[in-house]
């Protein structure tokens, strides 16, 4: 049996500020570095030691990572970052208000964008600075790469080849892996590996700061899931993820 942890990055600034993120590069809150920090404890007080993480190319993910690794006195693990990882990329969305965004075209319209499977948002046009075509971190990514827009099922079929030619090996190596990603592309992975329908994934809400641990059989199936930490709270931090959609 293997054990495998996902975690989303604690609170963002634009989490705050209930901003569409995406790609956008944006710092962690003094919240958001509490959770981080709180997620490396129960992680310890749980007995996890790391052999290796796993992270994206955005501070928000990387810092939290930072924290944890801190308090399980872990630094020295090989870290490994990839674009693959990164949070769904939002498009246009990038920069605007939730509730604002839903006064203006509707709540289901944004719940659309937010949890279908495969709805895009209005990509990014030729020129728009949040474009980032130079950013060198995405140095490696052909323009046509590059994403304008992403639905989640244009981030299962990118994060997923990263899953199965780096995670998987190193899993089955019998590495102890922990993933610290994004709402989204955490959304892609638990979509990948609980079988779950283009319908149900809908529902699923990740909370910031709070580690998911998934505990796989020889097959790479997971035989049980479950968050640390109090369930009531876990709960409710989901329920508000859900809530970040609705007109204010
Ligand atoms: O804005 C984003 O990039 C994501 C995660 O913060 O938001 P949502 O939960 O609306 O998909």
């Amino acid at each position: 049996m293997y054990k495998l942890v996902l975690l989303r990055h604690g609170e963002s600034v634009w989490n705050l500020e209930n901003r569409f993120t995406g790609w956008t590069d944006v710092a962690l809150t003094e919240r958001g570095r509490a959770e981080a920090r709180r997620a490396g404890r129960q992680l310890r007080e749980a007995g996890f030691a790391f052999d290796i993480a796993y992270t994206s190319m955005l501070k928000r993910a990387i810092h939290t990572l930072w924290l944890v690794q801190e308090e399980l006195e872990r630094e020295w693990i090989p870290v490994e970052h990839s674009w693959r990882l990164n949070e769904r990329h939002y498009g246009a969305l990038q920069g605007l208000n939730k509730a604002e965004t839903a006064a203006e075209f509707g709540e289901e319209q944004v719940t659309a964008w937010r949890r279908s499977y495969d709805v895009p948002p209005p990509p990014l046009e030729d020129g728009d600075a949040r474009l980032g075509l130079d950013d060198p971190r995405y140095a490696d990514l052909a323009p046509a790469e590059f994403p304008r827009a992403e639905c989640l099922k244009d981030t299962v079929e990118r994060f997923l080849p990263y899953w199965h030619e780096a995670i998987v090996p190193t899993i089955r190596a019998g590495k102890s892996t922990l993933i610290v990603a994004h709402g989204n592309s955490l959304r892609a992975l638990v979509k990948y590996l609980d079988g779950l329908s283009d319908a149900a994934i809908v529902d699923v809400n990740i909370p910031t700061g709070v580690p998911l641990v998934y505990e796989l059989d020889a097959d790479l199936k997971p035989t049980a899931r479950y968050y640390l930490g109090d369930a009531a709270e876990v709960a409710a931090a989901m329920e508000g993820v859900a809530r970040q959609g609705r007109a204010a």
